[in-house]
């Protein structure tokens, strides 16, 4: 039957305008990551598969896509996203394939006093891009912090305004890490880390501690900076704070990057 039918999207295109990515997005999907503790999580992810498109052809071939993602489901992990890669790239004939998989991920975490255990969700991604034999990986996450302003504690006979904020990190690595060592080393960087479940002798203690450790978005980025840039393993990366401001009707803002990969590949 689909013999007969015409296929548009191999037909010729005549404006001579390649396409960088072309594909499917927000597809929700399960799948599994490595957790720290537990072994596995297993989590649903909001997938988008791209490739790219030569200038000749009129469209790519969507089904395939989804094909592709069913062909590997119950293993959409970590250590399958080149072989799936490899197969986008066969399937639709293409030069680049581009996979990103952002999903809540959950830690279980003690309050500071009480010890009350707690999941906690995390924003986290998986962005990969294959082009030709030359993949390229990027783990981010979204962590949550209470940033606590150094300036209005100075001014203010009583009391600093605080909110929370989020701190979005980007990291190219050489070995495995951990999304849980990520989140800890993210946490550092506020005011005080945010917990899932507080008792009351945990919020006082979480109140003082945010009151003695006032931060600027800028101390939150180069807090991050430091730590991440001593670690070795970590060619690349990018960090975001957000503070969603609890005295204005905006957000302040900051961004870091270092990128080591063309000092080590010149
Ligand atoms: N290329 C393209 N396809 C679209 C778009 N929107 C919907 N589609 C549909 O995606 C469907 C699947 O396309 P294909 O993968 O080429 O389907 P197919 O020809 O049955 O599959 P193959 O035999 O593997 O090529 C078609 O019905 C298209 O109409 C679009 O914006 N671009």
């Amino acid at each position: 039957m689909t013999k007969t039918m015409p296929d548009l999207q191999q037909s010729r295109d005549h404006r001579k305008i390649p396409i960088r990515k072309v594909g499917v997005k927000n597809i929700s999907y399960p799948i599994v990551v490595q957790d720290k503790h537990r072994s596995l999580q297993h989590t649903v992810a909001t997938v988008d598969m791209y490739v790219d498109l030569p200038h000749q052809f009129k469209g790519t071939h969507m089904s395939r896509f989804v094909e592709i993602l069913n062909r590997h489901r119950e293993q959409i992990a970590l250590d399958r996203l080149e072989e799936i890669l490899q197969e986008m790239r066969q399937k639709l004939g293409a030069e680049t394939a581009h996979l990103r998989v952002e999903f809540p991920y959950f830690i279980d975490k003690a309050a500071p006093v009480s010890r009350a255990r707690s999941l906690m969700e995390y924003t986290c991604e998986f962005d990969a891009c294959l082009n030709g034999d030359q993949l390229d990986f990027v783990l981010g996450v979204k962590v949550p912090v209470t940033s606590l302003c150094p300036c209005s504690k100075e001014l203010s006979q009583f009391g600093a305004h605080n909110q929370r904020s989020i701190m979005t990190v980007k990291v190219r690595y050489k070995e495995f890490i951990w999304i849980e060592d990520l989140v800890e080393l993210i946490e550092q960087c506020g005011s005080s880390p945010l917990y899932a479940l507080l008792k009351r002798a945990d919020e006082k203690h979480v109140t003082e501690q945010a009151y003695q450790n006032p931060r600027f978005v800028e101390d939150m980025v180069r807090e991050a900076y430091l730590r991440l840039a001593a670690s070795e393993n970590i060619t690349w990366f990018s960090v975001e704070a957000e503070n969603f401001e609890s005295i204005h009707n905006h957000s302040a803002y900051a961004e870091v990057e270092l990128d080591r990969r063309d000092t080590q590949h010149p």
